[in-house]
């Protein structure tokens, strides 16, 4: 299939994605739009987009009209700090209550369901909008948040965190309120990574190969110049730069073979009898013709 041009992106621009979009130096031709992951998981699947990156559950629930690009994820093996339920009540007592959704998330609104469901927890769901503190408040038993917000948020509970203490050691509560970090949860229950997003594109639109090419340049990048990212960002967040340099070396980049292993096991929880998942654009340059 040939490179239509102009060809239309969509990305997620919270944090967790500074180290390849940070250096990607966008091709000729490629045209890209922002957006929060439900933006963008609408844009590719009205075809508004034909690449972005997206909440690995919607790539899951759609993938007989979508692939993937084999070597790109943000994923997770243990705590992610961005995903979060703040919660005051243990998390067996939110049985019954009611639980504030974030309406940007698709992917954690799925995990949390199948955390709930494998803990025997049957709480109401919700959209609703807001701090944290401010639906606790508001008399919700538990807030889900995600991206640069509940980054802040967990850090607003449990900070301020001393250079003293062990970043693998830190705290999840205070002052009465226990925020629960989804992708270390689905790690106790299943020793697998957990794999929010991928770059998925649509199979009557895969991406010009120098796209793909310059994705990897800039995490190539962005990976080696860790420390700037970190300072650039903790600047942006607020946030101390030490906590925000954990925050980004602990995510996984590369789809390896243990995030698809947590994608795959993910993908059979939350949508049985899903369309086989594929992953396109192969890793390898394309043969050049004679
Ligand atoms: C790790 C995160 O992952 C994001 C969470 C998503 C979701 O919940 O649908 C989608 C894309 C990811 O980039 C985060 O938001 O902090």
């Amino acid at each position: 299939m040939t490179f239509a041009s102009p060809y239309p992106i969509g990305l997620i621009h919270y944090t967790n994605v500074a180290p390849i979009l940070d250096y990607l130096e966008v091709p000729e031709g490629v045209q890209v739009i922002k957006g929060v992951p439900t933006e963008m998981n609408a844009a590719l699947l009205s075809g508004r987009v034909s690449m972005a990156n997206i909440s690995g559950v919607e790539f899951i629930r759609n993938a007989g009209v979508l692939s993937a690009l084999p070597d790109f994820s943000v994923s997770v093996l243990g705590a992610v700090y961005s995903v979060n339920l703040f919660h005051k009540k243990p998390w067996g007592e939110l049985r019954g209550g009611r639980i504030a959704l974030t309406a940007q998330s698709a992917t954690s609104v799925a995990l949390l369901e199948v955390l709930l469901k494998e803990t025997g927890v049957q709480a109401t769901l919700e959209r609703a909008e807001g701090t944290a503190t401010e639906l606790l408040d508001a008399g919700y038993d538990g807030v889900l948040r995600i991206g640069d917000d509940a980054l802040r948020e967990w850090y607003g509970v449990v900070g301020p965190i001393g250079e003293e203490v062990s970043m693998l050691d830190l705290p999840h509560q205070k002052n009465g309120i226990t925020v629960t970090d989804l992708a270390h949860r689905w790690f106790v229950l299943t020793g697998h990574p957990f794999a929010f997003a991928v770059w998925a594109y649509r199979k009557d639109a895969p991406p010009p190969h120098a796209l793909v090419q310059a994705m990897r340049v800039a995490r190539r990048r962005g990976i080696g110049h860790l420390a700037e990212v970190s300072e650039r960002h903790a600047t942006t967040l607020g946030l101390p730069e030490r906590v925000v340099q954990h925050y980004l070396w602990n995510f996984r980049y590369h789809l390896e073979a243990p995030d698809r292993l947590g994608l795959s096991e993910f993908a059979d929880k939350v949508e049985s009898g899903h369309a086989p998942l594929e992953f396109g654009v192969g890793l390898t340059l394309p043969v050049p013709s004679s």
